[in-house]
Parts: structure tokens; sequence; C-alpha cells
């Protein structure tokens, strides 16, 4: 039974491993119905952090809660979470539904469970195959089906798409997509925001330990306005035009001007009205993953993790909108 239950509510939650602040004061809600991207950086405590949530790390501080509770005292965890965390290793002589079967029976599941999940991840055909024979992609399908053996109401996955092929993510994706329609949760990590910019609805992404943002996908490439860069005559008298209808425009190296809020169209109007003759003209487009790695980049740098209301560098141009360095 899926209610829309199957919150994930991680608190203030912290981990240090001796002098490493592996995880640092997180806050984030993870919401039935929708995929969840966990995204950062190598090293930016995505595991970690899984593994508080699933109660195999105790955290310094805070709390990580699936239904309001710790992962230790939910009742049949099996049936209420599924988590691949790591590229699991499988018996090779083993078939792939003996290898359910047997995960199927530690849970007290019925041999079909093991079936069907086979057939969920599209390995039915695969099933007497010995699983030391199989692709990486097969065997990340594998892992999904041992997590979904109890029909879960959540599914929590760390890098699932790593060592997948185009058709593997393109497979992934329509699946998290259809698990969550259902009202159910998914939580999944990635070090790469491109492979996961058409599966997740929210975002929240962690560089250092800590929380950068924490929003929808979609607020994000709204924050990250598009420009039009035009080559002017008359820079200087093209800017007052601009300002006096509300635009800001910002002198670029090259020479040419960036405008923000309004396209190419009414630019061309506008400079036409001030009469300044425009040579070139080109339509900037929002670039998510290089806002990514301006969102995580003081982990690359080695500077100090930014403060708490920090807000990102421009990315090529000033960036607006909230969400960022906090938790909801
Ligand atoms: N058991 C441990 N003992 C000591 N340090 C650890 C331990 N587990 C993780 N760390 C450190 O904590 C930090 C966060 O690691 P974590 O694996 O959570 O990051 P990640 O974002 O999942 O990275 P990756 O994508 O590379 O797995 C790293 O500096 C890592 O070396």
């Amino acid at each position: 039974m899926h209610d829309g239950s199957g919150r994930i509510i991680a608190q203030d939650l912290s981990k240090s491993f001796g002098p490493i602040h592996a995880v640092r004061n997180l806050d984030f809600t993870v919401h039935p119905g929708a995929v969840t991207g966990f995204l950062g950086p190598n090293g930016s405590g995505k595991t970690t952090t899984l593994r508080m949530i699933l109660g195999l790390v105790t955290p310094t501080s805070g709390t990580a809660t699936i239904n309001g509770v710790p992962f230790h005292r939910l009742p049949r965890p099996g049936t209420v979470v599924g988590a691949v965390l790591e590229a699991q290793s499988f018996h090779p002589g083993r078939s792939a539904r003996d290898h359910l079967r047997c995960y199927a029976a530690a849970m007290g599941l019925p041999d079909r469970q093991a079936d069907q999940a086979l057939e969920l991840v599209g390995l039915s055909s695969a099933a007497r195959r010995g699983a030391g024979g199989f692709s990486l992609g097969m065997r990340q399908r594998l892992a999904l089906a041992t997590a979904l053996l109890g029909d879960p109401q959540i599914l929590v996955l760390d890098e699932p798409s790593n060592g997948l092929d185009p058709e593997g993510i393109a497979w992934l994706r329509g699946f998290l997509r259809s698990f969550a329609a259902t009202g159910r949760t998914v939580l999944v990590s990635s070090h790469l925001l491109r492979e996961m910019e058409h599966t997740v609805d929210h975002v929240v992404i962690v560089s250092r330990g800590q929380c950068v943002y924490n929003g929808h996908l979609d607020e994000l490439r709204a924050a990250q306005r598009s420009r039009v860069l035009v080559q002017a005559a008359d820079p200087a008298a093209l800017v007052p035009a601009l300002d006096q209808h509300g635009l800001s425009a910002e002198y670029l190296q090259d020479g040419r001007l960036a405008i923000t809020g309004a396209d190419s169209r009414a630019v061309a109007d506008l400079a036409l009205e001030a009469g300044v003759a425009l040579y070139g003209m080109q339509d900037e487009q929002v670039d998510l993953e290089q806002l990514f790695f301006q969102l995580t980049s003081g982990q690359y740098a080695g500077a100090q993790a930014p403060p708490g209301n920090w807000a990102p560098p421009a990315v090529g141009h000033q960036h607006h909108g909230g969400g960022f360095g906090g938790g909801r």
C-alpha cells in the first residue's frame, strides 16, 4: 500500500570521521510522488548521508527519519525502503532468479516476488543466467530488482547510473519516473547533474558536506535567466536606453553587452529606437551544468565552505532566485 507517506527528513544532520567533516548540518525533506536528486561532486558527503538515512552510519549530531522514525525503528523495513548503495557483488555461478529468491526468503517473501522484481527491471529473459556473466548494466538492474523485492514505498539509490550506457540511463529514467508517479518516493544520488537533469523534479545539491541548493530543478533553471549578447556600435548610448526600460546590461571583456530581462527582438527594437546600430546579436542559453559546477566549486577550489545564506557567483551573468544555502 502506498498512501502518500514515505517522507525522508534530515534535520541538522552531521557526520564527522575524526577531523573530516563529511556532512554538515544538512536539512532537507524528500517527498513522495517525486524523484529527488541528491547531487554533489565526489567526496561531498552523499554516500555518508544516504548511509545515515539507512541506519548504516550513526550521525554525529542531528537526525534522519523515514516516515517519522529512524530506520532501525521501522517495522518490516524491507517493505518500506529499497536501497542500492554500491555496485553489488553477486555469486557468479548463481542465477539471477536464485539470487533474488535467497533475498526473498531472508525477507520472508514468496518466490514469486523474485520473478516480479525481475520483470520490473526487464531481466526476465535472463532469469536463469548466472549473474557472473552479466554486463555492468545488467548487474545494476539486478541490484535494483533486489531493492524492489519487498515492493517498497521508498527507493534510495546511490549513483545508479554509474557505468550505464545511454540506453540504460534512459531506461532507468523511465523506471524511476513511473515509480514516483505511483505516489512513491525516490532519492537518487549522482555527481553528474546532466545525467539526472531529465529524471529529477527536486534537487538537493551538496558541496563539502553542506547544502548549497534545495529546491525544484525548474526553479534553479528559471533562476539562471538567459541573456542577449549584443555587439553595439555605441554601447555607452545603448545602456541608458536599456536602463530606461528596466533592463540591466553588463559589459563583457570582448566589448559586447550582456542584456538580461528581454529577448533579442525587444533588444533590437530598443536599439533602433535609441539610434544605436547593432553588428551582432546572440541568445545565450541556460547552462545548468555550468551552474552546478559554480554551486559546488568551493569543493574543487579547496575554498572554505560557503556560509548559510551564500548565493552562487554569477555564472557568466547574475543569478536570481531563492532556495540557496538552506534546507526546506
Ligand atoms: N568511514 C570513513 N572514514 C573516514 N572518512 C570517511 C569515511 N566515509 C567517508 N569518509 C570521508 O567523508 C567524505 C565524504 O565521503 P562520501 O563517500 O560520503 O562522499 P560522496 O559524495 O558519496 O563521494 P563519492 O561520490 O566519491 O562516493 C570524504 O572525504 C570521505 O573520504
